[in-house]
């Protein structure tokens, strides 16, 4: 039996596509498309590399459930030991929802509403992010009124370019995400004045799909200088919260294995006596990019003077990330033909130039056939849209042999619950 992998877990055996043991054709066939299909060992031999990098430290891996929040994908890493980094109340309900124990949950995002750090107070969640000392007043007055004190991080913005799309960079003077470096102790010294907080980290984000190192020691750099500095003003911290960001290859990218990142990042904290200090970390992408595939039909060929259009029944609604930052998605066939390709534009139905999925690709394709996009386990469900009341794909989650459909495609009916007609 011969196997070429695409991404780990999946590739064509016997001339089809597999995801882990399970044919890809017979899922579309079994839940129609588009289909969003994952390979848990996928997903748990990346954390794996994650977990390989941390042994033998006091580490918290706390998985960016924004990449993706379906309960079944939350539950795969908490009852890998993962805890969770959510950013909305709505996140709250998921991560407890899928049995995610409270104190490993933390709370990241700009704009928490009163309701939501009340709510996360309740569930006694481990520790928040604070992104402004407007925020940290707000959480303050929050946590007094309810007899508690907060356990608060400040995220700290190390100016560093992370040397990704500017629309997923976060870590820069100009963006809109933390407190600058040169007001960090200010803050951190607000923090410690107040009653109804605890300061128990530092936090930094600096971007997401970085695929190199350079900007991940800079920024410790930067951060290790401000831990030096806070406890120096007389707040100690306990852990150092060092986000997410580690990108995957979508086409040709070659971001450091995790574990690789971490020994470098390891080895800087040894070398400046931080070594002992409690980590967490925040990945997203990094842990379910490549274990996912969007499954679509050809529904039209549209060969023209200028291009060649390839009609798919999947969209931009589906796959938001080429329409909003260009990205690339590599795109194969499930039952591939022999014989020449011809250079198409893929396509969704979507009425908008915008809605495409991937441009000038060889493809020898025929209406009806299957085509798989891959690197689609990230940022693809948990930002798909109802845009031209398309309900949201169902997703499978494929363990071995054995396949469960993890989430049922959203009928129009679903859509029109929470309407009320006139
Ligand atoms: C605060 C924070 N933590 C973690 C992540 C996860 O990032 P990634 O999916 O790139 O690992 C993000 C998204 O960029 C984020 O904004
Ligand atoms: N949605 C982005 C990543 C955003 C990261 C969230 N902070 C993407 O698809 O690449």
């Amino acid at each position: 039996m011969s196997s070429d992998f695409l991404r780990p877990f999946i590739g064509y055996r016997n001339g089809q596509l597999m995801v882990e043991d399970v044919s890809v054709n017979d899922l579309a066939r079994a839940h129609g498309t588009p289909l969003f299909i994952y390979a848990k060992a996928a997903m748990l031999q990346a954390l794996a590399t994650y977990q390989r990098g941390f042994a033998g430290r006091d580490a918290q891996i706390c998985y960016a459930m924004k990449a993706n929040s379906s309960l079944a994908i939350l539950q795969t890493f908490v009852r890998a030991g993962c805890g969770l980094d959510i950013v909305s109340g709505g996140e709250l309900d998921r991560a407890l929802a899928a049995g995610c124990e409270p104190h490993k949950i933390i709370f990241s995002g700009v704009g928490k509403t009163r309701a939501e750090m009340r709510r996360a107070l309740d569930a006694g969640i481990g520790c928040f992010n604070v992104e402004s000392r407007a925020e940290l007043e707000v959480l303050d007055e929050v946590a007094r009124s309810m007899g508690q004190r907060a356990p608060v991080s400040v995220r700290v913005n190390p100016d560093v370019d992370a040397k990704t799309h500017p629309y997923i960079s976060t870590g820069l003077k100009g963006n809109k995400f933390g407190i600058a470096h040169q007001d960090a102790v200010e803050t951190y010294l607000f923090a410690a004045s107040c009653k109804g907080l605890r300061v128990v980290g530092i936090d930094c984000h600096i971007g997401s799909q970085i695929t190199e190192m350079a900007p991940y020691l800079d920024a410790m750099d930067r951060v290790l200088d401000l831990v030096t500095a806070i406890e120096a003003a007389g707040v100690p911290i306990q852990h150092i919260d060092f986000g997410g960001g580690l990108g995957i290859d979508y086409q040709g990218d070659t971001p450091p294995a995790a574990d690789t990142l971490w020994a470098a990042l390891l080895a800087k904290l040894d070398a400046r006596g931080f070594g002992q200090r409690k980590l967490m970390i925040e990945p997203g992408r990094s842990l379910v990019g490549n274990a996912g595939v969007c499954i679509t039909e050809v529904l039209y060929l549209k060969p023209g003077e200028q291009k060649n259009f390839l009609i798919v029944d999947a969209a931009m609604n589906d796959l938001p990330r080429p329409a909003m930052y260009q990205a690339h998605h590599g795109i194969v066939p499930v039952l591939p033909r022999d014989g020449a390709t011809t250079t198409w534009d893929v396509v969704g139905p979507v009425c908008e130039s915008g809605d495409w999925i991937g441009r000038d690709r060889e493809l020898n394709v025929a209406q009806g056939d299957l085509l798989a996009v891959l690197s689609a386990g990230a940022y693809c469900m948990s930002m798909a849209s109802n845009y031209n009341t398309r309900g949201r794909a169902a997703e499978v989650l494929v363990d071995g042999a054995q396949a469960m459909l993890i989430r049922e495609r959203e009928s129009v009916a679903d859509q029109l619950r929470l309407e009320r007609a006139l």
